[in-house]
């Protein structure tokens, strides 16, 4: 494998819980994905979407129904004991054992690994330092998901796949856990992480893919995901407009009072023409603010515009049909 190989790639992938008759249900539905060396890779997706499906099946954990998936070149499911000590998982739930101490529990799965970080040391990374005596039964839910990421990190792992990392933490530790990740990567670590938090996505993920409904609906970095989605500019005018005065082609304006907003796909020229226009008329636009669409504006629209599951042999979805699938580079 060269360094140019992607870390993870998964071509059409398809994982299906129970039979094949109409009692079973599919939730990975021909997934394409490519997660590149050193690179922090967000997957997202509505409840249910099929993120923590899709994360087992290239995680090793489960075999897909159709497709593939290579980690680091290999087959994570067929040849789990060679990418074993290569790859760090943190799962939604660890499930360890109660009885053993928070440094009992860290130094069993160091020694899985050839060449481990000191314990002492992954437990101050992820904020447990002070607890390192204390039963696992006894921590609470935040501390949990800090001690399933300091067993993933334990080994000194290339790939960390981490499922919802910073899930049930308070605000400082969910900033410090965002903070721990970002300099892993920085160290060289590949990071695939499913997330709810669009914010997380945002300040952490080279690219990213939105899942819903079993599919990878749309992906690329933040600015080309929000890229297709309307900009807006808000202001106030003196007095009540009336639509006709706004000659803004090819935008939607909206009237409140004398509030308007104007959604754009063009921003520049759109608030080139709104300034040349205020200019001519003498008006002030109060209040004047132009921005991007956000990651959440996009996230919710596609949420909104994919409809109800399809049966499973019908690959079609507006998404689809707009040639958006696959577009993660
Ligand atoms: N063992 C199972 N048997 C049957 N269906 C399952 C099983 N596990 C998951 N599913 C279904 O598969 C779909 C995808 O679930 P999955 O947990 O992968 O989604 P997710 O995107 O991780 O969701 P969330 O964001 O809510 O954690 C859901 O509809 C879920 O009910």
């Amino acid at each position: 494998m060269t360094s140019f190989s992607p870390v993870v790639e998964a071509r059409g992938l398809r994982r299906r819980y129970g039979s094949a008759q109409a009692s079973g249900f599919t939730a990975v539905r021909g997934l394409d994905l490519t997660v590149r060396r050193g690179e922090l890779f967000a997957l997202l997706g509505t409840n249910g979407a099929g993120k923590t499906s899709t994360m087992e099946l290239i995680e090793g954990l489960a075999r897909p129904t159709a497709g593939t998936v290579k980690v680091l070149g290999h087959d994570p499911f067929r040849e789990r004991a060679v990418l074993r000590p290569r790859i760090g998982i943190m799962l939604q739930e660890g499930g360890f054992p109660g009885d053993l101490t928070v440094a009992e529990t860290v130094t069993g799965w160091a020694a899985l690994a050839s060449t481990p970080r000191p314990v002492a040391q992954t437990l101050d990374l992820v904020g447990l330092g002070e607890r390192a005596a204390v039963r696992v039964k006894q921590l609470s839910g935040g501390e949990k998901r800090r001690l399933d990421l300091a067993v993933a990190l334990v080994g000194r792992p290339e790939v960390l796949f981490l499922d919802e990392p910073s899930t049930g933490l308070d605000p400082q530790a969910r900033a410090a856990v965002w903070e721990l990740v970002r300099e892993l990567r920085d160290e060289g670590t590949t990071i695939l992480l499913t997330t709810h938090y669009l914010e997380e996505a945002e300040q952490l993920a080279d690219r990213l893919a939105i899942m819903h409904q079993g599919r990878v609906v749309t992906g690329g970095t933040v600015a080309e995901v929000i890229a297709d989605r309307p900009a807006r500019i808000s202001f106030e005018l003196p007095e009540q407009p009336s639509s006709s005065l706004l000659p803004l082609p090819g935008t939607e304006v909206r009237f409140a009072g004398r509030k308007v907003t104007v959604r754009t796909t063009e921003l520049q020229r759109t608030l080139t023409e709104l300034l040349g226009w205020a200019d001519a008329q003498g008006v002030t636009l109060h209040g004047l603010d132009a921005r991007s669409a956000t990651l959440e504006e996009a996230f919710l629209a596609i949420a909104a515009e994919v409809g109800a599951p399809e049966p499973d042999d019908e690959p079609t979805t507006p998404a689809r049909r707009r040639g958006l699938i696959g577009a993660q580079r």
